[in-house]
């Protein structure tokens, strides 16, 4: 059992843990809780959240180490305020209020296994962080981490469902890494500026249901069908070729879109009717309230229809599973 901490109380700790600072009138406050924020992924997370001057309030929870973890980003002289929790006790005080919730919590890969294999560990982990949402903070967008994504973005909905409260334009599973593997590897082939890439990646977040559509890159390039092949191996096997390198990080958000900036489009794991699964990776138009539009996938080469077909019942049985889960 671990202790609760709420890092923010008396004034010293407030002097030594929390980091407060006020903001411009016009510039609307939101609160960002991230859970699982001491990990891997959460402590560059709160890093990049404490330096983006949209977020006003910073809530960093974990079952452990978010005193260090919430003093050091704390002190970063930027607008947020940060407070760090830890323990169950402590969820609903980080919850409260937030706008924007990212889901980093749970355990990592290690070289040998497939995402499905953490289901059994993260698909609880996940279900009982979203039961708090649930009740704490209904209206927040949820942004999901923790893998394996194809199934535990299921998860909150059914919970949510339940709950009287699903939003489903609200509700992204973070696939950004798949569309960043995807333009690097394809700037080194087709020897173009990376910064100037653009790929869309639909489908899923593991191994085949990764489609990465290469005849819609830009800018465009004359690639054998071998290259794009390999290409599209690549960027499948990108997430393992980092778990066997160094045990899998890597963090990504879609915080922009909290603000309202219009016009934001970005590749997620979202509630989807392009095809006929209910979870679909493709481009979506972002907005304040979430998802606007899911944009329709455009054309596919015959290498990339047929991978859409092949993803088909990995993802279906991966979505399965998780709505399973929650339904237990
Ligand atoms: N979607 C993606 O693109 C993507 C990319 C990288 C990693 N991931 C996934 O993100 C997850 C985290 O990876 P990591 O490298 O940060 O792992 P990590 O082990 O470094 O960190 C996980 C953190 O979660 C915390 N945690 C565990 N149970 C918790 C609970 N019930 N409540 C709150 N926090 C809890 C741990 O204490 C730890 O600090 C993994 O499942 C990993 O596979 C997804
Ligand atoms: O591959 C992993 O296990 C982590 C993450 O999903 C990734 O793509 O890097």
């Amino acid at each position: 059992m671990f202790r609760s901490v709420l890092v923010r109380s008396s004034s010293s700790a407030k002097q030594s843990l929390l980091h407060r600072s006020f903001s411009s009138s016009s510039v609307p406050e939101r609160k960002v809780a991230i859970l699982g924020a001491a990990g891997g992924i959460g402590q560059p997370l709160s890093l990049l959240m404490k330096l983006n001057p949209l977020v006003s309030s910073l809530s960093l929870f974990d079952i452990a180490n978010t005193p260090g973890v919430a003093a050091d980003v704390g002190y970063i002289n930027t607008r947020s305020e940060v407070v760090g929790y830890m323990g169950d006790d402590d969820l609903a005080k980080a919850l409260e209020g937030a706008d924007l919730v990212i889901i980093p919590a749970g355990v990592p890969r290690k070289p040998g296994m497939t995402r499905d294999d953490l289901f059994n560990i993260n698909a609880g982990i996940v279900k009982n962080l979203c039961s708090a949402i649930a009740k704490y903070c209904p209206h927040a967008l949820v942004n999901m981490i923790s893998n394996p994504v194809n199934s535990t973005v299921p998860i909150p909905a059914e919970i949510f469902k339940k709950a009287g409260m699903y939003d489903e334009k609200k509700l992204f599973g973070v696939t950004t890494l798949d569309v960043v593997r995807a333009k690097t590897f394809y700037a080194g082939k087709a020897n173009v500026p990376v910064a100037e890439v653009n790929v869309p990646v639909i489908g899923g977040h593991a191994g085949v249901t990764i489609l990465p559509l290469f005849s819609q890159a830009t800018p465009q390039a004359n690639l054998s069908g071998d290259v794009l092949t390999a290409l599209t191996k690549r960027t499948q096997d990108g997430g393992t070729e980092v778990v066997e390198a160094k045990a899998g990080k890597g963090s990504a958000t879609l915080s922009m879109a909290i603000n309202g900036v219009p016009d934001v489009v970005e590749c997620s794991y979202v509630h989807s009717t392009i095809i006929e699964l209910p979870f679909f990776a493709s481009k979506v138009r972002l907005g304040k309230n979430g998802v606007e539009e899911v944009l329709d996938l455009g054309p596919l080469s015959d290498f990339e229809k047929e991978g859409l077909e092949a993803l088909k019942p990995e993802l279906k049985s991966s979505i399965e599973k998780g709505v399973k889960f929650a339904n237990q």
